[in-house]
């Protein structure tokens, strides 16, 4: 029996997801609230962890770990790195990276720690239902690499380093985090964004303007993906 974690890292990205549920019961725990709901025979459990790499990582762990989450879902929005990604666009990640963990001082690669990897990829068969999903909706997505660090990038410099070094099409600041978190724990996960920016010096005004309908577009898309499974 499937119980699945939906998961976003602000309430503006999990409210366009609630809107489809009614009789939610809420769990506080860890400084945090977590939304139970059943909807299709299925139990889901819906949070946002606050953002960054380290609240992800504690939302995502509660929600496999105490909820008994066997499958996650992650739908936000990110900064556009690939000029084929329009502000309002989909990403679905195939893998990710965090782009602020660096210990390149003892020649290791950027990204890398000892007993880790680079890349995390997240699960085909996820990413299979979803592609059929986008177009059976004529929805147009793209699967890329999503890298993630703990800051907002608003820099043209910083954006062309996450670019270079990662080869990276989106970036974001939870991802990553969710997805060492899932593969260490053997969860099948999902990566979902929408493009509410382009990550360099106007980002912070395109994420202001956008942040809601680019939540809106992952979280609707997001939702069409649930009833597949
Ligand atoms: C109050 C401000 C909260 C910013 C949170 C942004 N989220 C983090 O996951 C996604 C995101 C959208 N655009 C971004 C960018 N340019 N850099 C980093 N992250 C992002």
């Amino acid at each position: 029996m499937t119980k699945l974690a939906i998961m976003g890292a602000m309430e503006e990205e999990i409210e366009p997801l609630l809107a489809h549920f009614e009789n939610v019961n809420v769990v506080e725990f860890a400084n945090n609230k977590y939304y139970e709901v059943n909807y299709n025979g299925l139990e889901i459990v819906i949070a946002y962890s606050k953002i960054g790499k380290v609240f992800a990582s504690l939302t995502a762990a509660t929600m496999i770990e105490k909820f008994g989450c066997d499958t996650l879902l992650f739908s936000g929005v990110a900064g556009g790195i690939n000029p084929e990604l329009k502000i309002g666009d989909l990403i679905v990640a195939d893998k990710l990276c965090q782009h602020d963990l660096d210990i390149t001082a003892f020649g290791h690669p950027n990204g890398y720690v000892p007993g880790g990897k680079v890349f995390v990829e997240t699960t085909k068969s996820l990413r299979e239902i979803a592609i059929k999903v986008a177009n059976e909706n004529n929805l147009k997505v793209i699967e890329g690499t999503i890298a993630t660090g703990d800051q907002f990038v608003h820099s043209t410099e910083r954006k062309d380093f996450i670019q270079s070094t990662f080869n990276a099409d989106a970036l974001e600041m939870e991802g990553a985090s969710v997805a060492v978190v899932c593969d260490a724990l053997n969860v099948p996960f999902f990566i979902l964004r929408a493009i509410s920016d382009t990550a360099d010096m106007d980002a912070g005004f395109d994420f202001d303007e956008f942040l809601k309908s680019s939540a809106k577009n992952s979280a609707d898309y997001l939702i069409k993906i649930v009833k597949e499974l």
